[in-house]
């Protein structure tokens, strides 16, 4: 299988763009007209700077408005096309995109486009170049593959191909398997779109919202299997048009893309439906929950943190044998505190302050997890081991947090025991009955949001949901979950638009994104708020009036209210259960923990966000100049 993105993807100049895509280890690159319009060098020295970069260009696009035109544009139609072929060989490249006519001057007809296809390959061949039709979703007679496809076969010219893009087919929900009885030599590329599901103008749909496969809702692996049953196995080539790629950044986008890419091929190579040459890798990681979430802590405030954790029913069990990292622990929680100044956690500390900078995951196997990981271009995160540490294998995450992967299959199923001492603890303070970890909350700006979408469902046996608005009174943050099957994952992923939400300050004032909250589980919520009650934790105070709302919304009984109330307790339900919340203040600059009890519900509680939002918010230093 080998990889292409189309200049149009990424953000930045010519050149720009070119270093990125090479980084990211794509082998060729479709050239934008646009792109190289735009940039000062000569049609030659594009080319050489691309192939410097030890990339190939697949094609020169688009071409547009050509096929059935009257004269005298026809004649016109054809000279621009000379022009560019003379600019494809200076280049260095044999193939043209030419799509479908959106020009209202277009007449249609299948034999008059088959007819001017056939002399442009004619055109074409004296050259040695090539020519591939695609249709446009809003093309004016042609906006379909099997009509473009119709076309090329009636042309019936060795340099005429067809082109094929997953947006153009899915957006209008033609049936992949049409594509099935295409000759293969056809096909002369594939490109590959992904996009959220939005009832909207096609054109805008496609030129502002596509993205990477995997990150959107569209079929896309369907649309690959068809193309793979052929035999093609030739370039799949990412041609993503986002508002928010233009102004991203150049390096993560294209590794983000050449990611999508490994994965659909992965997923492909697993169903078996074709003949592409697929480099293999391990199947996703199957999580089995969360092994613990470790704090970066200076010396000085770790009492701080270690009293609030035992006034959350946390015990210190642990002490490790050669640094100064220390483990609390209720029901299967581990809250790692981590206060040595030298390595990784330090130097989190020094750029990020207090955090939850890292998270391990049980998974089935965790040296194939990290296989797969690095297959997909993650990161792999060392640092030197003491004597009588064992080595935990591990991936940059999340805002350079780390992800590392646990087993029971390894000595890394007892490294408690192993790298801990035991640690008697005398506190006075009482358990309240937390169980797991329900979910972890990572916060990063809305324009990283799909990177760590598709980072942890390409990784980990694990599948989005849709995206929901969460309202906070200074502005919206989107939220997206990650989760598997069996409830043992789950990552809510927020994205900030602004830096004056609770999420968005966050971001700003700890220099990155990282996890701003866990959510523990219980089995009775009611229990836990009184036995935190007792060991003197203060929860987050709800507005009376929230509970007004909820009795009227729901049909509770008073009296029951009341006990929510008392205790400010949120609550929610859904078609398949109760869900109860409950929350601290916040610390620093925005950190938080969460409760819950579930009993079936699927959700987060995303109705109840705007409440607890501005109850937290509360508790958040104030920003901006002193009044004079
Ligand atoms: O939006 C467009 O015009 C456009 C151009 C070329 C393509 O390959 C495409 O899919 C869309
Ligand atoms: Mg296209």
């Amino acid at each position: 299988m080998k990889t292409s993105i189309a200049t149009v993807s990424i953000s930045g100049d010519l050149k720009e763009k070119l270093q990125a895509i090479a980084k990211a280890g794509f082998d060729g690159v479709e050239i934008f007209e646009n792109d190289f319009l735009a940039f000062d060098e000569s049609p030659r020295q594009v080319g050489q700077m691309v192939r410097d970069h030890g990339l190939e260009i697949t094609l020169f696009q688009p071409f547009r408005d050509f096929e059935g035109m009257p004269e005298p544009l026809r004649s016109r139609t054809f000279d621009r096309a000379e022009r560019k072929f003379d600019l494809m060989q200076e280049m260095g490249t044999d193939l043209v995109l030419v799509c479908s006519n959106v020009s209202s001057a277009a007449l249609g007809g299948i034999d008059r486009a088959a007819a001017d296809f056939f002399e442009l390959g004619e055109r074409a061949a004296k050259r040695g170049l090539r020519v591939g039709y695609e249709a446009l979703a809003w093309g004016r007679h042609i906006h379909d593959h099997r009509d473009a496809w119709e076309i090329v076969r009636r042309a019936d010219h060795p340099n005429i191909g067809l082109i094929l893009d997953s947006f153009h087919t899915l957006s209008r929900k033609i049936d992949v398997n049409s594509i099935r009885s295409i000759p293969k030599e056809k096909i002369f590329i594939i490109q590959l779109a992904d996009a959220p599901l939005i009832d909207m103008d096609l054109l805008y749909w496609s030129r502002h919202f596509r993205n990477m496969p995997g990150e959107g809702d569209l079929p896309v692996l369907d649309f690959m299997n068809a193309v793979a049953a052929t035999g093609y196995d030739g370039y799949l080539s990412l041609e993503i048009f986002n508002d928010q790629f233009r102004g991203g950044s150049p390096t993560a986008i294209a590794v983000d893309g050449r990611r999508s890419l490994l994965y659909l091929g992965d997923q492909v190579r697993r169903a078996k439906s074709g003949s592409l040459t697929l480099p293999s890798m391990p199947a996703r990681a199957a999580v089995d929950g969360i092994a613990f979430v470790e704090f970066t802590v200076d010396e000085a405030e770790t009492s701080v943190l270690s009293d609030r954790l035992g006034a959350l029913g946390f015990r210190h069990v642990g002490r490790h044998k050669t640094k100064r990292v220390d483990v609390f622990r209720q029901g299967d929680i581990n809250l790692v505190v981590n206060t040595d100044p030298d390595g990784f956690a330090g130097a989190s500390y020094a750029l990020h302050g207090q955090s939850a900078y890292a998270m391990g995951l049980w998974v089935d196997d965790a040296e194939a997890a990290i296989a797969r990981a690095v297959a997909l271009g993650a990161e792999r995160f060392e640092q030197p081991l003491n004597p009588g540490e064992i080595e935990m294998p591990a991936v940059r995450g999340v805002g350079g947090g780390i992800l590392y992967f646990l087993d029971r299959r390894s000595a890394l199923a007892r490294i408690w025991e192993i790298e801990f001492d035991p640690v008697n603890d005398d506190a006075d303070l009482q358990p309240v009955g937390l169980t797991g970890i329900d979910h972890v909350a990572q916060t990063m700006k809305y324009e990283e949001l799909l990177t760590w979408l598709l980072f942890y469902t390409a990784i980990l046996d694990a599948h989005k949901t849709p995206m929901v608005d969460i309202i906070d009174p200074a502005g919206v943050v989107r939220s997206q979950v990650v989760e598997n099957a069996s409830g043992r994952l789950r990552i809510t992923l927020n994205g900030a638009e602004n830096r004056n939400t609770l999420a968005g300050h966050f971001i700003a004032e700890t220099f990155g994104s990282g996890i701003q909250h866990l959510a523990f589980a219980t089995d009775d919520i009611f229990a836990t708020a009184a036995a935190l009650s007792a060991n003197g934790f203060a929860t987050l105070t709800i507005s009376p009036n929230y509970y007004d709302d909820l009795e009227a919304r729901f049909g509770l009984d008073p009296a029951f209210t009341d006990r929510l109330k008392a205790h400010n307790i949120l609550y929610d339900r859904d078609d398949h259960g109760e869900y109860f919340q409950l929350y601290s203040p916040t610390y620093g600059e925005g950190f938080f923990f969460e409760i819950v009890q579930r009993s079936g519900y699927r959700g987060y509680g995303a109705a109840n966000a705007i409440f607890r939002i501005a109850a937290l918010r509360r508790h958040l230093r104030p920003i901006g100049l002193p009044k004079l």
